[in-house]
């Protein structure tokens, strides 16, 4: 078999090593087609593990590619396997390979930096221009029973994280990033805006930290109910598209009590809305963190930037993560975060495209979907 010096290399077929394992995947098109086909299966190189891939969350970037091609910058340019929020099981490792054994649980961290820039040098790797990212092309994603992966980016989880929760420290690690870098405190007023997966993610650990009290917002009632059903102790705000931002802001305000003391002090806004952001930035305490973990696709020309500046808002910002797996597997394996109930919807691989498609209607209920794959796969 051929030995393939990067693993993380995009697509080739005369680099890969066809074998007689079947290894369905789930392929996004240029031409915004989805569909599952046989994958070749690769052979792990020096450094490099070869995955049994036994969960994988879809994530909203997921239906993004699929549906319109891209995300800011990053464009659909050729067939590309999705999937980056995973877990497995190490099947053979590659040369040189010591810090993983055959049979090791582990999650992925989907981002393989360049490790020589400036940005990797001083250790902000999640911003490194020539990240190999699982699943944007054109690098193949997770959605496909055999991955190989280098060792490095790779965490071996204990045996109280099942698959399905090590998938969740993807999401987990974007709102761990969020948390360090917005700073809830213990008895700090907390807003979260959004409840999708990755506001209700933000909710749990916002509760975790000792953040009090803590509301969180979204448009759909639904989303609502589930938040409160997770987290009793939060306050839930439906926005009210009748009204302007800052008169939503004065209603979340009014939650918190009459003082600008008790007005939120950090706010993580998780929905990339432009009038979410706008709500965040007349929602917060004069002198609070508003810290945007929400990517959206609004050019935000109306965030109110003179009220930031004469109210001192910090206003932050995040991009993926860096360093955040081993402190995510500490606060699932440890009981600080339970996550568990945000897994709404678990298909097989082969029913890949049933996933997508639950997930890219709202109407559904679901939060996060999962694709499982339990077969008993060798190599
Ligand atoms: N910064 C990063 O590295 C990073 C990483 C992952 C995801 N994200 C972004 O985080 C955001 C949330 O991700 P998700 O998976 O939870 O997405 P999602 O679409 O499932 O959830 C967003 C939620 O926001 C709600 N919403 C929409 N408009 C709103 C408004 N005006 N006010 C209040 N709620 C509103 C929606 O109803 C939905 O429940 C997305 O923008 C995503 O792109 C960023
Ligand atoms: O959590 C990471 C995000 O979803 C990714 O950055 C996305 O933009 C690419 O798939």
């Amino acid at each position: 078999m051929a030995t393939l010096p990067d693993a993380t290399k995009p697509v080739n077929a005369t680099e890969h090593v066809q074998t007689s394992h079947p290894n369905p995947s789930l392929q996004v098109t240029a031409d915004h087609q989805i569909k599952m086909v046989e994958a070749p299966v690769q052979e792990p190189g020096p450094g490099d593990v070869l995955l049994h891939i036994k969960a994988t969350g879809v994530c909203g970037s997921d239906i993004h590619f699929w549906k319109t091609g891209r995300i800011g910058s990053l464009v659909v340019e050729g067939d590309c396997i999705l999937g980056h929020e995973a877990a497995g099981v190490v099947l053979k490792c590659g040369e040189g390979v010591t810090t993983l054994r055959v049979g090791d649980r582990v999650a992925v961290e989907p981002g393989v930096p360049c490790e020589r820039c400036f940005l990797c040098r001083e250790g902000r790797y999640n911003l490194c221009d020539d990240v190999k990212f699982a699943g944007v092309y054109p690098y193949h994603g997770t959605l496909q029973r055999y991955k190989v992966h280098p060792a490095k980016w790779l965490y071996k989880i204990p045996e109280n994280v099942s698959f399905a929760e090590a998938a969740l420290l993807e999401p987990l690690s974007v709102v761990l990033h969020g948390v360090k870098t917005g700073g809830l405190s213990l008895g700090r007023p907390a807003l979260i805006c959004g409840a999708g997966p990755i506001g209700l993610i933000a909710l749990a650990a916002a509760r975790a930290s000792g953040a009090h009290p803590i509301v969180i917002t979204d448009l759909e009632p639904k989303r609502l109910a589930f938040a409160k059903d997770f987290v009793p102790e939060c306050v839930t705000y439906q926005v009210d598209r009748q009204l302007s931002s800052e008169e939503n802001a004065r209603e979340v305000r009014k939650l918190y009590g009459e003082g600008e003391y008790e007005a939120p002090q950090t706010v993580l806004e998780c929905t990339g809305v432009e009038s979410s952001v706008v709500l965040a930035a007349f929602a917060v305490r004069r002198g609070g963190v508003v810290c945007v973990i929400g990517v959206g696709r609004d050019i935000m020309n109306n965030v109110p930037f003179m009220h930031v500046s004469l109210a001192e808002i910090d206003l932050r910002f995040i991009n993926r993560y860096r360093d955040t797996w081993p402190a995510g597997i500490a606060c699932l394996s440890g009981g600080i975060l339970d996550l568990k109930k945000l897994v709404t919807h678990e298909f097989p691989l082969e029913k890949a495209l049933d996933a997508l498609n639950v997930c890219s209607d709202l109407s559904n209920g679901s939060i996060k979907v999962q694709i499982v794959d339990d077969v008993d796969a060798q190599i």
